[in-house]
């Protein structure tokens, strides 16, 4: 079997060849690069990615190689984010990296020559009936499925996951022992292309800066002001600037420019039951009744616990009824949905209310 290895230069991926090599594979070993050459503000950490990267492919003795895909990158996921920032939503250029760089263009440029593609992601796959699932990390806290559920069948019938069955900890226990190049480095933080700069300098690059009031949605009253809109998510609380608080963000409007705030952890305003998932994307396959309401678990944004509640099919699509309240269900971010026992993940829709 040939596997093509999605390597980053940090510790997950080189484990994750690491114990391939041990099980007898000889991965190819591909780094993608995605930062803008143009842009130095923009890249990435490339150059010491890049290094660690290479140096593992050296302990092993493996094929390294850097596939370019910066333009689809910036003409996909960056086109989506700033689009997605613009009319409101609260984007998550993870997810449409995984799927659309990491899964898409890296497979029709060069995946699509290798039997598998292994990343270092913390999942796992299961097979059920003769068909491929995407199912959870043994690590909850580490779990990324939620980062994966736009992906299509094709991806995760051929993705390997070697650290879906290991803890973070274990992970690290194993970069050090085998001396791995990347063992001392920290995890990566957030988005890629991020790497250098802040999320607020990099919308305000593309949308700039426009003033508008903050108002307390049950009086009405004016606070203050922001700089524009697109700065800000439901149920974001950092960055208002507002005094006597704490004050949380939960509505928009995007017309008008004005961010409505409510004050306390109290707050009914803050808090939602249910919310609606356009375009709801099933990995697999449907796996539920027709017309049948379902128990599931899901996950509103990156979070280590599932909330549980019911799947419920309308004329307009799916939505979610949560059991618990749920706080700052913001929409553009992905609704994921695993089944009752938090084990298969489903698939997922962009959360609108
Ligand atoms: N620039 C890249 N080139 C190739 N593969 C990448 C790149 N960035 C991430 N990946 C792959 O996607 C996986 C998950 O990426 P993520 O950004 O979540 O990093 P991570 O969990 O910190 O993993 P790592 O420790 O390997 O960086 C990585 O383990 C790796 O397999």
């Amino acid at each position: 079997m040939n596997i093509a290895a999605l390597i980053s230069g940090g510790v997950d991926s080189a484990v994750g060849v690491h114990l391939l090599c041990e099980q007898g594979y000889k991965p190819d070993l591909f780094y993608i690069k995605i930062g803008m050459d143009t842009d130095e503000s923009l890249s990435c950490t490339a150059e010491e990615d890049i290094e660690l990267a290479s140096a593992t492919a050296r302990k092993y003795g493996l094929k390294f190689d850097i596939v370019d895909l910066q333009k689809e990158y910036w003409e996909n996921v960056v086109a989506y984010t700033i689009d997605k920032v613009k009319q409101g939503f609260t984007p998550n250029p993870d997810v449409m990296c995984n799927k659309l760089i990491k899964f898409g263009c890296f497979e029709k440029k060069v995946g699509y020559a290798y039997d598998q593609t292994m990343t270092g992601h913390y999942a796992t796959t299961c097979r059920i009936d003769g068909r491929t699932w995407l199912a959870t990390a043994k690590d909850p806290v580490k779990d990324q499925t939620d980062f994966l559920a736009q992906i299509d069948y094709l991806q995760v019938s051929k993705l390997l996951f070697p650290l879906g069955e290991y803890t973070k900890q274990e992970i690290r226990r194993i970069a050090q022992q085998v001396k791995l190049p990347s063992a001392q480095r920290k995890d990566s933080q957030g988005i890629c292309f991020l790497g250098k700069i802040n999320y607020n300098d990099f919308i305000r690059r593309f949308l700039g800066e426009r003033q508008g009031d903050i108002i307390e949605l049950e009086t009405g009253k004016k606070l203050g002001t922001h700089k524009g809109f697109w700065f800000h998510t439901i149920g974001q609380r950092k960055g208002l600037g507002l005094s006597g608080g704490p004050y949380f963000v939960v509505d928009k409007d995007t017309t008008q420019n004005i961010l409505y705030v409510s004050k306390g952890y109290d707050t009914e305003k803050q808090y939602g039951h249910h919310f609606k998932l356009q375009d709801f994307h099933f990995i697999t396959c449907n796996p539920f009744t027709p017309d049948k309401e379902e128990r599931i678990c899901f996950k509103i944004r990156h979070t280590d616990t599932f909330h549980t509640g019911k799947l419920i099919k309308s004329e307009h699509g799916y939505l979610v009824e949560s059991d618990q309240k749920l706080q700052g269900i913001a929409p553009g971010q992905f609704g994921v949905v695993y089944d009752a026992q938090a084990h298969l993940c489903i698939g997922s829709g962009e959360i609108r209310l």
